[in-house]
């Protein structure tokens, strides 16, 4: 563990002191507080900290849907400037209930203008991924909220962003969907390498999923401790059962624990 965080060369996504204020009526709240973080290109980068602690403002504001009061976020672009630079997985299933999966997943490259057969072909090979190109011409309504959650995932992947933002995508669903879209994203993830930021409430799938899990502070969000998860890899449910994975599983719980009852106390 460390608990301060070594620059990373050249990051993919490079957060400098960042800190978030939200006007209130008795004056200003501050939800984040010189928060820096280096994420690195191909890089798995996990978030958790007690609720309300800014995770989800910080995520916000890294894919531009918030404004930032102090400091700077930068998403390095790549080599291709038609290339999106983040797309961003919700808990709530962001998908249009009148598309089709099909439509749904190719709805950003649609966007950008690609024509129809190569879209199509794209959101095909998407919903294969996961499982669902027999579903291709179904509509959200028609299927379970795992289905729409994987379609939410690779709509995400088919625009081929520079980094994929992931707010708790996981966070609706039950514990055996959950743990089946846990593997497919680390298969996936192995395939493509892409950058990600990803904040859950689950030490398990920080643990299983990341190359690093960030602690962060009660309000005001702050930089608390760094784990660097060398688990081996390619990981899947299995690497739950290692005994490493328990102990950082315990050596975050054990910081987040007394964060969180810091958080309760500090409540009226
Ligand atoms: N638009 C807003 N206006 C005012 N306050 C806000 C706004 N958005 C968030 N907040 C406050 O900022 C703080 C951080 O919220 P945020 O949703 O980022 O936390 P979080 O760590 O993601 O929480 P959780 O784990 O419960 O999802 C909270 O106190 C929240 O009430």
């Amino acid at each position: 563990m460390t608990s301060a965080m070594p620059p990373v060369a050249a990051p993919k996504i490079g957060a400098r002191n960042v800190s978030k204020h939200y006007p209130r009526a008795d004056g200003v709240m501050i939800a984040l507080e010189d928060f820096s973080l280096d994420v690195a290109d191909g890089e798995f980068v996990c978030i958790v900290g007690p609720s309300g602690c800014g995770k989800s403002t910080f995520l916000r504001m890294v894919a531009g849907l918030e404004s930032i009061s102090q400091g700077a976020i930068e998403i390095r672009p790549g080599a291709d400037a038609n290339k999106p630079l983040n797309s961003v997985v919700f808990q709530e299933y962001a998908i249009f209930p009148w598309k089709t999966l099909a439509d749904n997943v190719a709805f950003g490259l649609q966007m950008r203008g690609i024509g129809r057969k190569q879209r199509l072909d794209t959101a095909r090979f998407w919903l294969d991924r996961v499982g669902l190109s027999k579903f291709a011409d179904y509509y959200p309504h028609q299927i379970s909220g795992g289905m729409k959650q994987r379609v939410s995932i690779v709509r995400a992947l088919a625009n081929d962003p520079e980094v994929l933002l992931m707010d708790e995508p996981l966070g609706a669903l039950d514990a055996q969907t959950r743990v089946v879209i846990q593997e497919e994203l680390l298969r996936i993830w192995e395939e493509t390498r892409k950058t990600v930021l990803y904040i859950t409430h689950s030490l398990d799938e920080a643990v299983l999923l990341g190359d690093r899990v960030i602690l962060m502070s009660a309000q005001p969000g702050r930089h608390l401790a760094t784990f660097r998860i060398d688990l081996p890899r390619p990981r899947s449910i299995a690497t739950t059962n290692l005994p490493a994975f328990a102990e950082y599983r315990a050596a975050i719980w054990e910081k987040l624990s007394a964060e969180v009852i810091r958080a309760m106390e500090a409540r009226p």
